[in-house]
Formats: structure tokens, sequence, C-alpha cells
């Protein structure tokens, strides 16, 4: 079992609200492994980072990547860090990666203050930039497609997957 497709992309590419279009369209489900990391751990990531750590927010992360890869076959987002790891790069081989792409002035935009994100709880604009800056050449690396999503609704964007996703 595979996912139809992975969502790769930084904290306001759209990856859950494009994701959950994709999935209605294709009649399958979605997941976010964030929710999964949320679940597994009992509390919201903002807790994890403050209570455990990133770094332990990481290791469950990781896992929970592993087991959607595995396990599950509809769309799957994965957290905007999750690439940061060499072993979920490696584990995204043969898999359809979409890399919904977005520039820092759509980003800002879409996550405003960073509410519910712990890595934007200070300085937003300039911790998004720098991110970005750090990520874009590991989204590229991974991704099958690129989809730029800036100026487009994730109506646009959801129909754009699915054509570059058939056969
Ligand atoms: N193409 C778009 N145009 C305008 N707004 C959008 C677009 N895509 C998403 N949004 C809005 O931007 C916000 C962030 O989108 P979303 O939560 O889907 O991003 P994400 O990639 O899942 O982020 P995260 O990594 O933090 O989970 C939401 O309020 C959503 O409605
Ligand atoms: O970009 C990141 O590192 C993160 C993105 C979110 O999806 C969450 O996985 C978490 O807030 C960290
Ligand atoms: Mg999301």
């Amino acid at each position: 079992m595979r996912p139809a497709c992975v969502l790769v992309g930084v904290m306001g590419a759209g990856k859950t609200t494009v994701g959950e279009l994709l999935a209605a369209e294709l009649g399958t489900r979605f997941r976010d492994t964030d929710a999964d990391v949320e679940a597994t751990a009992g509390k919201p990531i903002s807790e994890i980072f403050i209570d455990d750590g990133e770094a332990h927010f990481r290791t469950l992360e990781k896992a929970a990547v592993v087991t959607a890869l595995a396990s599950f076959d509809g769309v799957l987002a994965l957290g905007g860090g999750a690439i940061l790891a060499e072993e979920t790069r490696a584990a995204l081989a043969g898999h359809a990666v979409v890399y919904l792409s977005v520039g820092l002035a759509d980003a800002v935009k879409r996550v405003g203050l960073g509410a519910g994100r712990p890595l934007l709880a200070i300085n937003p604009r300039a911790t998004l930039k720098h991110l970005m800056d750090q990520r874009r050449p590991l989204y590229e690396q991974v991704a099958t497609f690129t989809v730029s999503t800036d100026g487009r609704t994730p109506e646009e964007i959801a129909a754009e997957v699915l054509t570059l996703l058939k056969p």
C-alpha cells in the first residue's frame, strides 16, 4: 500500500487545504502526519515543542511518516519540516511527491501571526523566510512535481495536481 500522493511544502503552502480537496476529488481519505504525531503524543504540536522539545517532535514525526508511507493509500500531507530528516527524504523515493511552492508574501498572508505554529512564535516573517531558503532545495530534491500556489485558489491548485497525477 502507498499514498496516492504525498504533499510537501513550507507552513502555509496549503498542504492541508489542497490535500483535503484532492482527497475528495480522488474519492479517498486525507491524512496529515502533524495530526498523527498529535494523536501519538496525546497533545498539540505546540505543547510537544514546549514540553519535550523539537528533537522529540522530529523523532515522532519520522516514525509517523514511515508508518503512513507504508500503510495509507490516500492523500498524505507531511509536516513542513519533515523533509529535514535524511531518512524521510530517502523513504520518499519512488512515491508521487508534490511540492506545493509558495513565495514569502503569500506564505506570510496565509500563516498570519503563526498561531499554533511553534516555530513562528517569534518574528514569523523573518523565520518563515529563513525556513523557506533553507528547505527549498530539500523540497525540490524529493519532489516528483512542483506546483506553484502563489495567487491561485486551492481549487485551481488541486486541479493542476490531479492532471499531473494522471498516468
Ligand atoms: N491557495 C491559497 N490561497 C489562499 N489561501 C490559502 C491557499 N491555500 C491555503 N490557504 C489558507 O492558508 C492557510 C494555511 O493553509 P494550510 O493550513 O492548508 O497550509 P499547510 O501547508 O497545511 O500549513 P502547515 O504546514 O502549517 O500545516 C489556511 O488559512 C488556508 O485557508
Ligand atoms: O515547518 C516546520 O518545521 C513545522 C511545520 C508544521 O507542519 C509542524 O510540523 C510543526 O509546527 C513544524
Ligand atoms: Mg497543514
